[in-house]
């Protein structure tokens, strides 16, 4: 079976995405590409690193009316992404419509609560529930929006599995037990996010970071 570890290839630059996509191939099961670097590179960029051969997850978190969004995921059906991401406060009919105009074979997973955020940060934005409730709110929303997954902390995975024993859970912010957590609050580390449920985990910069990105991805996969 292929590493659930998908590696956040957070950078403008192409070649050193290539670069350490191919240094990690062999201990990672995929490639995540975001914001970064999709405003650098547009669909072409990531049309170009398909060309390694490594499922790509298409992280640009769709966030907008349900038209509009829909029209977005039309425009990226060449690329074929494996996974894609949209916000679940973007509402059902947004993801209803997202998972619509999605290719057949695309997973469309739902954004529930950034791991950069936690209570503090939710009481600020006027939102009564805690971390893991609005986790939970959103997951059945998404599940009920007809999408295959969704995003949360591995704090959250296994009640959102709970309620969807078979959906598809992306979990972030993960940290081995030293890593640094820079702007990631919600963070567990790669062994417990896979006990607690999750189907693949995101790990960037503990790797991306790292002096010798291989050595880096391998102890991760070593814990699991
Ligand atoms: O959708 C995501 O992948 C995502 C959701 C989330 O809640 N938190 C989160 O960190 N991510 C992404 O996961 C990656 C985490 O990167 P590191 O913090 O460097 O491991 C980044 O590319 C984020 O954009």
């Amino acid at each position: 079976m292929r590493s659930p570890v998908f590696i956040a290839l957070d950078t403008p630059d192409i070649e050193r995405a290539k670069t350490i996509a191919s240094a990690v191939r062999n201990h990672v099961g995929g490639i995540k590409l975001g914001l970064e670097f999709f405003a650098a590179n547009g669909p072409d960029g990531v049309k170009e690193m398909a060309a390694l051969e490594l499922p790509i997850f298409l992280d640009l978190k769709l966030h907008d009316i349900p038209n509009t969004v829909a029209k977005a995921v039309q425009a990226l059906r060449p690329i074929r992404p494996a996974i894609l991401t949209v916000h679940a406060g973007g509402g059902r009919a947004m993801m209803e419509d997202a998972k619509a105009a999605a290719p057949i074979d695309t997973k469309v997973v739902a954004v529930t609560l950034l791991t950069s955020l936690d209570g503090e940060d939710l009481h600020d934005m006027g939102v009564a529930s805690d971390p893991h409730d609005q986790v939970v709110r959103l997951t059945e929303l998404a599940k009920l929006s007809g999408l295959d997954g969704v995003v949360c902390s591995g704090r959250e995975v296994k009640a959102a599995k709970t309620i969807w024993p078979d959906g598809f859970f992306v979990v972030p912010g993960v940290r081995p037990a030293s890593g640094k957590t820079a702007d990631q609050k919600r963070t567990v580390t790669p062994a417990d996010a896979m006990h607690a449920g999750a189907s693949i985990i995101v790990i960037g910069r503990p790797i991306t970071g790292a002096d010798e990105p291989d050595i880096a991805a391998r102890a991760i996969e070593a814990t699991l």
